[in-house]
């Protein structure tokens, strides 16, 4: 067995006498996708948080290439729900700010713009580079925001709730990008989601956390689904079928929200 990528060990944090998480261990190898899905306030965010650097962990903690995780680093970028462009930037300036922090000392000037135009043309967002954050849609928003964190050639790419905000159409487009980047790039990914749908359309495993205080991982599903993956042809596809009625299962009879109950 290769060793993990990114190692999470016996994670548990509290804020004062709230015991958020507990006993969070997760393995994860290069390449692989994952989604971590579970009810509202169960402590996603929280864990992204973790392995971001932005929170420490009060038990346990987190490795990332057998290095000890304590602070924010550009080796772990992250895409919010709502976009984090500076308002008074164009696309491109956006993009560049990250691009000039990370290879400002490795990348000449030329370089450096190539590869911030490279990586907006990734999300297809090439046509827009001189438009400011109020002048696009949110779905391209989160394009740039994604630009901007691949464009920092992160070890692993987080990301919480990165849709949440897009209406259906435009949500789906962008997972057909997320999916076509996968192809193109193998990244290392977590990401936040509440939908099942896009968990098992996107991800080689599911993470499924029980409710909060105190939460931990309950279960890892595999999503055993060759790729490029099509979601038409995934809607009919017993496999796909059958991980949606499991996560479904998991939310929604095991471990059902309180406030549902
Ligand atoms: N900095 C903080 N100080 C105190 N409590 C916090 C802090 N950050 C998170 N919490 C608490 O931790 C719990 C988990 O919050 P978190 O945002 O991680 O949940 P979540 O699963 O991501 O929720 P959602 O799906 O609604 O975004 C909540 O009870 C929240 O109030």
């Amino acid at each position: 067995m290769t060793k993990p990528y990114l190692q999470i060990s016996n994670v548990g944090i509290q804020f004062g006498t709230n015991v958020v998480l507990q006993n969070v261990s997760l393995d994860i190898q290069r390449g692989e996708f994952l989604a971590i899905i579970g009810h509202s306030g169960c402590g996603k965010s929280t864990l992204l948080n973790i392995v971001a650097g932005l929170l420490q962990a009060t038990t346990g903690g987190v490795l990332l290439e057998n290095r000890e995780v304590n602070e924010p680093g550009p080796d772990r970028a992250v895409v919010f729900q709502n976009h984090s462009l500076l308002p008074w930037l164009t696309v491109e300036e956006n993009v560049r700010l990250a691009v000039d922090k990370v290879f400002g000392k490795t990348k000449s000037r030329a370089e450096r713009r190539d590869w911030v135009r490279h990586n907006l043309d990734l999300v297809n967002m090439s046509h827009a580079l001189v438009r400011r954050p109020n002048e696009i849609s949110g779905g391209m928003k989160q394009r740039v925001g994604i630009a901007r964190a691949l464009a920092m050639e992160p070890k692993v790419l987080l990301m919480d709730e990165p849709f949440g905000a897009l209406d259906a159409l435009t949500r789906a487009q962008l997972q057909d990008t997320v999916m076509g980047l996968q192809q193109q790039l193998n990244n290392t990914v977590l990401m936040i989601t509440h939908d099942v749908d896009e968990a098992v359309l996107l991800s080689d495993r599911i993470v499924m956390m029980t409710n909060g205080p105190a939460a931990t991982i309950g279960e890892v599903l595999t999503v055993p689904l060759a790729r490029p993956r099509d979601r038409l042809a995934l809607a009919a596809d017993p496999t796909y079928v059958g991980c949606r009625a499991a996560v479904l299962k998991f939310l929604y009879e095991r471990h059902r929200h309180p406030a549902a109950a």
